[in-house]
């Protein structure tokens, strides 16, 4: 007799509602689950469209919510993980484009959001599968879009779209399923847009300091996960944080107190944490100079830690500056030498800006580079106990090369405890 593999979910209808450790509440009001939501065959007309800044319109077909948004055109190569991505705070004001040419056929499931809500303004993608099936999954992504006011296209040329923006660089668009508007309108309403010079942050982080306390489930956990009573406390900064980060810390034996963008330096050095992180977080990293103030302030005081925005505000807190990029890193197989050690890790990857590293001074040390451009991709000084990494070690998703980094953090905390 065949073994069934997987669910065919279009039987079951469904709501989901669950409180994890740290008092998160995780729910959906999705209650149907129906392929046929899905994708309608035979081709329904195009009512849809994404006008680029550039003039250019891209016919194609809607799913998720309606309506007209905008924000930065952003491709990632990640061939999995579409759930992670679209929940990954950093994505806020921007579109994201998978470049994997279907998506959506694992569906949605409770486990693999990286925060509470989807961020980005809309998903761009080749092929929406025409089924889900996965023993995780619970709906469907375009249900769950709907759900999350987020929007999506389909069929449309997305190797296309990912050729211009490699040549000419990020571009603005605007998402519309409403006829009314015309080109011209949405070209007008590319163009005034700006992501640059703009505090992303605030609209992402939290609003009160929270504990954290789930771990990578078991079934998940590496062998080198670090201590298991909670030795470590740590402020995370939360300017936008993947639950990931959180997840591995607690991995790692942190106890962990996440705290807004702008909470005071002078608060964050009452609670007497061993470690601070500084968490990813999307937009303009020298837009946000409040946050660059905090990080200075913590500076020497404390053992720090940076990723992705965190080590863009640190480079800046350290005397250096930052930079646009052509079109960023968004994928997750990102080639990174680790100089300290000469191996190479391949790594997850989020970002538009950077750290110049010609920038910093003297005595900053360039700890990781990136071999697809050679840009500075990590740093450490030593003797602030500084070190940063512009990638993401926490991935989801994506590879877990860079996870011992989260073990180098401890080792920092022990040596500052040390010497204490
Ligand atoms: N993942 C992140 O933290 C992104 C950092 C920053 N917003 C950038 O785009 O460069």
């Amino acid at each position: 007799m065949a073994t069934k593999i997987g669910i065919d979910i279009s039987l079951r209808n469904f709501s989901a509602r669950r409180t994890n450790k740290s008092g998160n509440v995780q729910c959906f009001t999705v209650v149907k689950c129906s392929t046929s939501s899905l994708v309608e065959r035979p081709w329904k007309p195009f009512d849809a469209r994404l006008v680029l800044e550039d003039g250019s319109v891209w016919k194609a077909k809607s799913f998720g919510s309606s309506g007209t948004k905008v924000g930065e055109v952003v491709f990632n190569t990640s061939l999995t993980g579409y759930q992670e991505i679209i929940t990954d705070p950093s994505y806020a004001n921007q579109f994201v484009l998978m470049t994997c040419p279907q998506i959506g056929n694992t569906g949605i499931n409770l486990d693999d959001e990286e925060s509470k809500q989807c961020h980005p303004g809309g998903m761009i993608i080749r092929s929406l599968s025409i089924s889900t099936s996965n023993w995780r999954a619970i709906g469907n992504i375009s249900d769950y879009l709907t759900a999350n006011n987020m929007m999506g296209i389909y069929d449309v040329d997305t190797r296309a779209i990912t050729r211009r923006l490699r040549q000419d660089g990020s571009l603005k668009g605007v998402l519309s399923t409403e006829s009314s508007k015309t080109n011209e309108e949405l070209v007008e309403m590319a163009l005034t847009f700006s992501i640059n010079g703009v505090d992303s942050i605030s609209g992402v982080s939290c609003t009160a300091p929270y504990e954290w306390v789930d771990e990578t489930g078991s079934e998940w956990e590496f062998s080198n996960k670090g201590a298991d009573d909670k030795s470590f406390d740590v402020v995370a900064y939360d300017f936008g944080i993947k639950h990931n980060i959180l997840r591995r810390l607690a991995s790692y034996g942190c106890k962990i107190t996440v705290v807004p963008s702008t909470w005071p330096a002078s608060e964050t050095l009452k609670m007497k944490p061993d470690g601070v992180l500084f968490s990813n977080g999307p937009g303009d990293p020298s837009a946000v100079p409040y946050a660059v103030e905090i990080v200075k302030e913590l500076l020497g005081k404390v053992p720090v830690f940076g990723i992705c925005m965190g080590h863009q505000l640190l480079g800046q807190a350290l005397g250096g500056k930052t930079f646009k990029m052509k079109f960023g890193h968004h994928g997750g197989n990102h080639p990174v030498r680790n100089l300290q050690n000469g191996s190479v890790e391949i790594s997850a990857q989020n970002h538009n800006y950077a750290v110049d590293p010609t920038s910093l001074p003297e005595g900053i040390e360039v700890t990781h580079v990136n071999l697809n451009d050679g840009s500075c991709a990590g740093l450490a000084f030593p003797a602030l106990s500084v070190m940063s990494l512009q990638y993401h070690p926490e991935a989801s998703p994506g590879p877990h090369d860079s996870d011992l980094v989260f073990g180098k953090f401890i080792h920092l905390m022990e040596q500052g405890k040390t010497n204490a």
